[in-house]
């Protein structure tokens, strides 16, 4: 690849993307090379990092410190300022309550049968000798109707959620009765003798009061509670504000997906990775954007859309460009004090997902992700995702179950490895290798085993932690 081609790559672009590289901009850049270390250092006007830079020798941080991390670099910024916002229950999913939802009717809102069946009069079913007693068939009581009095000795055809007829107090299945089926007005019914109040009733306010809280403050909104809320009349919510994402990807050698891809490229699967990982929560993508290993490029990104007012992100998770290279752009450009006010390029006592970064941008948080895809998820999935569910009340945490792997296990010293796996509901598998490229292998898992640290191989059949996906 020459030089020319070089400025093709940098005008990468993932739609929706502002003007970022302008190819001026790009011409000028490209002599010298601008990868060549000491290029870049001529580029910025400054030495290696001094802020934040990577803490050489330090202990690994542990996976639990640095999800706390990513939580409290969230909490210190916009997004805990922004504003509550009503919106259209069928655009809710997922949204966390930002006030308690409080019925104002009863639910159910009236009192109705269980069951298609006949309405009857406890009192009615019950005699001194006999298996039955015959009532007569009245008009019968469907659903959305308002029913007519039971009178003495009939047996009102009743319909599932049909309001009760007043006087009756007790369905009987059809099923129960004879003649089968439903029977014409005025026509005898034999009802199985000793019904008890209540039975197949659903009395009025049984499942909520009107008055009472139903939905407290920072419950995410299933399906279950967008039902709730559907049945309470509700066509609007108030839901805490979503959290506004920026998504940047790097790399010289990455390309969008379908695009032009030179022989030493590959396709970008981490925009998608943190796109997709990203959805599970109450979180809008605010752009996708890719940079090149080129620091004025990450710069130039930096100052038109860190501060892009109403397109501004709450968030930016970037992948790649963190780790020892030569041409790492973000940890290179985070570094230094006059791009980010602080940052810290580290390593986590975690395998994949090692290298991690954190910065914050004009008030803006930056989570740096590393750039091989495994890595890039299994980070989302341990420190965004647990970070989310804490400042943001949702996605719910994932659930953790302790059951026999089903394969040797090979952890690592002073690392905890998190493994790709498949739980089947009784045995869990590891899938494909441990590397960190092994992107196929990985989309057959449904759960990660937590592996300690540790020397030697854990045998199949040993008790193991599995952190099970959606
Ligand atoms: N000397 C050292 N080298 C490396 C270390 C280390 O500790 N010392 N750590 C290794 C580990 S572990 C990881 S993980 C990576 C992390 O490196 P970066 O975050 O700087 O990521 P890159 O070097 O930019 O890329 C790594 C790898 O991922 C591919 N990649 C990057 N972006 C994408 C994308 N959007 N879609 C698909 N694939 C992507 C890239 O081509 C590289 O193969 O560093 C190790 N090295
Ligand atoms: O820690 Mo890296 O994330 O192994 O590939």
């Amino acid at each position: 690849m020459d030089l020319a081609d070089k400025s093709v790559t940098g005008r990468i672009r993932h739609a929706p993307v502002p003007t970022v590289y302008e190819p001026t901009t790009l011409a000028s850049m490209t002599p010298p090379h601008p990868h060549h270390p000491q290029a870049s250092a001529g580029t910025t006007g400054k030495g290696r990092p001094r802020t934040g830079g990577r803490s050489h020798g330090a202990a690994a941080r542990s996976i639990e410190d640095h999800a706390g991390a990513v939580a409290d670099l969230l909490r210190r910024g916009p997004w805990p300022e922004r504003e509550a916002q009503w919106i259209p229950l069928e655009r809710a999913t997922g949204r966390v309550l930002a006030r308690q939802v409080v019925a104002e009717v009863d639910l159910p809102p009236f009192t109705n049968s269980q069951m298609d069946g006949y309405a009857v009069s406890a009192a009615a079913t019950a005699a001194d000798a006999g298996a039955t007693v015959v009532l007569r068939a009245g008009a019968p009581a469907p659903a959305g109707h308002v029913p007519a009095q039971l009178e003495p000795g009939q047996a009102v055809p009743v319909m599932t959620g049909a309001p009760m007829p007043p006087g009756a107090d007790a369905v009987v299945p059809v099923e129960e009765c004879e003649p089968g089926g439903f029977q014409p007005a005025g026509r005898p019914v034999r009802i199985p003798a000793g019904q008890s109040a209540g039975r197949f009733v659903r009395p009025a306010g049984e499942d909520v009061r009107a008055g009472a809280s139903v939905l407290a403050e920072g419950t995410e909104l299933t399906a279950q509670a967008v039902g709730v809320c559907a049945s309470l009349g509700l066509r609007e919510v108030l839901v805490r504000p979503a959290l506004r994402v920026g998504i940047l990807t790097t790399g010289d050698e990455v390309v969008p997906p379908g695009a032009a891809r030179g022989p030493a490229q590959i396709f970008d699967a981490n925009a998608a990775i943190l796109r997709a990982a990203l959805a599970c929560a109450p979180v809008e993508v605010v752009g996708s954007f890719h940079v090149p290993d080129d620091d004025a490029a990450l710069r130039s990104l930096l100052r038109e859309r860190v501060r892009a007012g109403e397109r501004a992100a709450d968030l930016w998770v970037t992948s790649g460009g963190i780790s020892e290279g030569a041409f790492e752009v973000v940890r290179k450009v985070l570094s230094d004090p006059g791009a980010a006010e602080f940052s810290e390029f580290l390593h986590v006592a975690m395998q994949p997902g090692g290298p991690q970064g954190l910065a914050m941008v004009e008030g803006i948080p930056f989570v740096c992700l590393p750039g091989n895809p495994v890595s890039t998820w299994v980070s989302a999935e341990m420190f965004l995702h647990p970070a989310l569910n804490t400042v943001l009340g949702g996605p719910p945490p994932r659930v953790v179950i302790r059951v026999p792997s089903a394969d040797d296990l090979h952890p690592l010293p002073g690392r905890t490895r998190v493994v790709r796996a498949h739980w089947d509901g009784s045995a869990v598998r590891r899938v494909g290798g441990y590397g960190s490229h092994l992107l196929a292998a990985a989309a057959r898992a449904n759960a990660l085993i937590i592996l300690p640290p540790g020397a030697d191989p854990v045998p199949a059949g040993s008790e193991v932690a599995v952190r099970l996906l959606p």
